[in-house]
This record gives C-alpha cells, structure tokens and sequence, in this order.
C-alpha cells in the first residue's frame, strides 16, 4: 500500500489485558486524514484504553499500529508525538501548580530558550481565541485557580496548538463532559474547520446526539472489540443504543414524585427583586440549572455547609452527602477498593460495638455494584483501576448507599454511559419517592426534565424556578441569561 492510500493511523489486532482483565481484544481499525472518527460504547468497553494505545502512553499486550502506511515498532509516546498525535484524556492531565503558558512549554520542545514564556503565552493565547471565542482565560493564570470547564478548554488548546511540529491527529476523550453547551459547540464547530486543513479527529462522547451531528463515521465498541462501524448520516440514537447492547430501563419518567409538604429539607431565602428563593421538600428531586459557572456549585457548596454551620438565609434539615463534580480530585479515595469506596458513607450502619462487620460491608457494595451495573471484577478491585464512567456509579453508589436524608449532586452523570444514566434517572426517582430530598446540578439540559421543578441560576442568583409540568428549555435559556427575576417577585417560587 502507499503512504498517500494508507489510512492516517491503522490498527492491527490490538489486544490489551490488565491482569485477568481483558480491556481490548482483536481490534482493527483505520483512522483517516481530514475526518472525524465517532467512538461509542457501554463505560468499561475499552475506549479510553484504545486511546491511550494510540497515543502511545500504553503499549497493546499485541497487535501492530502503522502511521502513514509505515509500521512504527517502537510506537510509544515520544513517537506518537513526533508523529504529529494529541490526546485530550478525560481525567486533565495539566499539572495544576504552573500556569496556563508553563503548561504549554512543558508540551512542546521547541518552547526552550530565550523567549520562550512568551512564544508559550502566544501560543496558548492563539489557540483558545481560535477555539473558544470570549474565553476569557489569562494564560498567566495557575491552572488550580481554573474551572473544570476553563481546564478543559485549556488543555484542548493545548493539544491543537501547534509550533514546527505539526499536529495530524486530535483524540478527543469525553472532551466535551466538563464543557458548557456553548463552549463544546465552539470545539465541535473549531473541528470541522481543523478538518478541512486535513487534521484527523477521534471524538469519544456518551452524548449520542453531538457524535451524530458532528462525526463522518461512528465505531462502535463493547466489551472490547468492535460490534459495528458506519457513517454517521446513516445512524439515529435509537441504533447506536441498541449496538451498544446496553440499555436495562426505558428513557422517561413516570408521572409524580412523591412530594411531602411540612419543612422543607432545604430552605434558601430569596433577595427581593434579585433573586428567587428556593425549597426542596423530602420526596423532591430539584434541578440546578444555567449556564455553567453561574453559582449552581457553588450554592451545592453552601448547602453542605449549612448542614454543619449556620449559614444566613439557609436552613438545611437532615443528614447530607455530596456527590462531587470534580471526581479525580475530591471524589475518589485513590488508594481504596471499590468497596470501601462505596461504604465510606455507610461506616455508621455497618459498625457494631464500634467495629466495621466486614461481611455486611461486602453485601453493601456487592449490592450496589449489581445495582449500578459497576463493571468490576469484584468490590475488592481497586477503584481507580475502573473506567471512568464506571468511578463515577461508584460515587453516585457511596452516596445512595449513605442513606442521607439530603443528596447533593454535581453533574454525576458526567461520563455515564447512556444505559446506565437511565438506570440512575429511574434509582433517582425510587429514592426521592423513598423519602429522599435531592438537589442536582446538571450540565445537561435533557436531564433537567427528569427533575420536579428547576431553579435557573444566572450570576449568582435564581432568576426564574420553573415547575414540572411548565419545564422548557427555551424558558431554561432565557432565564438563564437574565438578570433577575421577571418582576423582581417570587410568585413561581415552588
Ligand atoms: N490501569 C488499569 N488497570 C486495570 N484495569 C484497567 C485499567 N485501565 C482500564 N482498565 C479496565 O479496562 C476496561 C476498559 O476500560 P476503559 O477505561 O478503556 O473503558 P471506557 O470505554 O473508556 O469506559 P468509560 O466510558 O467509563 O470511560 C475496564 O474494565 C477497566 O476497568
């Protein structure tokens, strides 16, 4: 074959086994210049392990990778750099002590030098304003003083910028979970003109409808191995789902929670004129929603607070647990199974006379492991050997299992799979009506119909609180970008 016929990058029979694990098995597959390559698949499929082979940070157990046509033995990092392969993986990898512009010298040898913290500023500055008009962002700025949505962005820059070492292949690893709406139209609208200067694309995503709008062709993988390729003009949601072979509960909700009036198990005050107040009874799920940065985290922080402190203007009745949005960095204990993990919120009513009864430690998290379909070998497996979408049920799982009276949640869907979110929808749903109050924080539009009411927050405050049965996402935008509420009064608060 010639370099000009050969695809991009091909694979060959790729296999991997972690130990007894076997995350990939006789994968083959071509990745073509100036196009855009859909990745599906259930979380554990082995998405994020096929990227990580193809940027080269982890070598196949067997199998042959060829670049342009050429077999590359020694493929490896370096070598997928040289060779022009960038990857944007799901947990950040931007060291969070230097700056926005450190992070960009570290990446590119040919930032050394006389002069090279400002090439690096230039560099970085130039890529997001191409990519995300109106970010925003200092390049001076420390990467741990950074949303995760600002993160994002910046380490997508990075992997598109480009010094005397071209860039041939972007991997977009769920680049878009931590984005806003706006911000993840902006890249996907950026790829189409990257594509056109023959830059390749992978875009692994369990937003069906963004791969479906902006992809050439579609892979689907489960269970390791390729079940299915297509163009993506001829696919809907319905078949990608169905390939995937992994949804267990139907989309939609049934009709009612089983909402309680007496004292709200959370209570904010309003401010008159600027802001609407805000109640959640036991038995309710209520939606945070707006544009992302607009206080919704930061009002899920005040809560959790106001369980331990007295906070002004919020009363807070029950116990609380919290699911974060940050899972790397505040959710997963690290060096802890997968049960311990779970349990952590459990410890209280798995003690007796002050020792953990590690037999129904186990049952709980074996429980919940069958019940939020967490792929594992078993509960003993460390936590942080999982995907990602499946660490994230392991902290929805802690927090269910805590059996808190109050459950905050920040985006806990982020990297879910689709079959499991509907699974998650429906156990939401049995918990409010099992007593429970829940408050959460999606950046997800389609999830806000799942909730009994929505407060919309726009800078800091609640500029409209929008029942069930009146929920839009028109009227969702429009608050969203409102200043205060309509009329300054309070009449729709629930
Ligand atoms: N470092 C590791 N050690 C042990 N097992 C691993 C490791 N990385 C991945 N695995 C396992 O390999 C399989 C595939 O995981 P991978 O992260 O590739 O899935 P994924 O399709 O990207 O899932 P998600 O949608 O949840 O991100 C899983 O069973 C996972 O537990």
């Amino acid at each position: 074959m010639t370099a000009a016929a050969a695809p991009l990058i091909r694979l060959a029979a790729i296999a991997r086994d972690f130990g007894s694990v076997r995350a990939l098995q006789g994968v083959d597959l071509d990745i073509d210049a100036g196009r855009m390559l859909g990745i599906v698949g259930h979380n554990g499929a082995g998405k994020s392990t096929l990227m990580q082979i193809i940027a080269g940070t982890l070598p196949p157990s067997s199998g042959a990778i060829a670049v342009a046509g050429a077999p590359i033995p020694a493929y490896g990092v370096r070598a997928a750099h040289a060779l022009g392969i960038r990857c944007v993986f799901q947990e950040l990898s931007l060291c969070p002590n230097l700056t926005v512009f450190e992070n960009v010298g570290i990446m590119h040898r040919s930032l050394r030098g006389a002069g090279w913290r400002g090439r690096a500023r230039h560099l970085i500055r130039a890529s997001l304003d191409a990519i995300f008009p109106g970010h925003g962002i200092d390049p001076d700025r420390q990467v741990s003083s950074l949303s995760i949505g600002e993160r994002q962005m910046v380490e997508i820059a990075r992997a598109f910028s480009e010094t005397e070492e071209k860039v041939r292949l972007v991997i977009l690893d769920e680049a878009t979970a931590s984005l806003a709406g706006h911000a993840a139209t902006q890249l996907l609208d950026f790829t189409r003109a990257a594509r056109a200067r023959g830059i390749a694309c992978v875009f692994i995503s369990h937003r069906l409808a963004e791969i479906l709008a902006y992809a050439d062709d579609i892979v689907v993988l489960r269970d390791g191995g390729i079940v299915g390729t297509a163009p993506a003009s001829g696919l809907d949601e319905d078949r990608l789902v169905a390939m995937m072979g992994e949804v267990r509960a139907p989309a939609g909700r049934d009709a009612g929670g089983a909402r309680s009036a007496g004292v709200p198990r959370v209570e904010a005050a309003g401010q008159d004129g600027e802001s609407l107040p805000l109640r959640v009874h036991a038995g309710e799920i209520v939606g945070l929603a707006g544009l992302a940065g607009h206080g919704q985290r930061a009002f899920l922080h005040r809560v959790f607070a106001a369980a331990r402190h007295r906070e002004r203007g919020l009363a807070v009745n029950g116990s609380i647990a919290h699911v974060s949005g940050d899972r790397a960095s505040e959710g997963i204990f690290p060096l802890w199974s997968v049960m311990r993990n779970i349990s952590a919120g459990a410890l209280g009513r798995l003690s007796r006379f002050g020792l953990i009864d590690p037999a129904a430690e186990r049952a709980l998290a074996e429980a919940w492991a069958r019940s939020l379909a967490i792929r594992t070998p078993t509960v003993s497996h460390l936590a942080t050997r999982l995907s990602g979408g499946n660490q994230q049920k392991v902290l929805v799982a802690r927090a269910l299992a805590s059996g808190a009276d109050i459950l905050l949640l920040d985006d806990p869907t982020r990297g879910v799979d689709v079959g499991t979110k509907r699974e998650l929808y429906a156990r939401m749903r049995a918990h409010a009506a099992g007593g429970h109050a829940i408050l959460w924080y999606t950046t997800e539009n389609a999830e806000l119909a799942e909730c009994d009411r929505v407060y919309v927050f726009s800078r800091g405050r609640i500029t409209d609180a929008i029942d069930r049965d009146a929920y839009s996402e028109d009227r969702v935008i429009r608050a969203s970008f409102a200043s205060a509420p309509p009329g300054g009064g309070f009449a729709r608060a629930g």
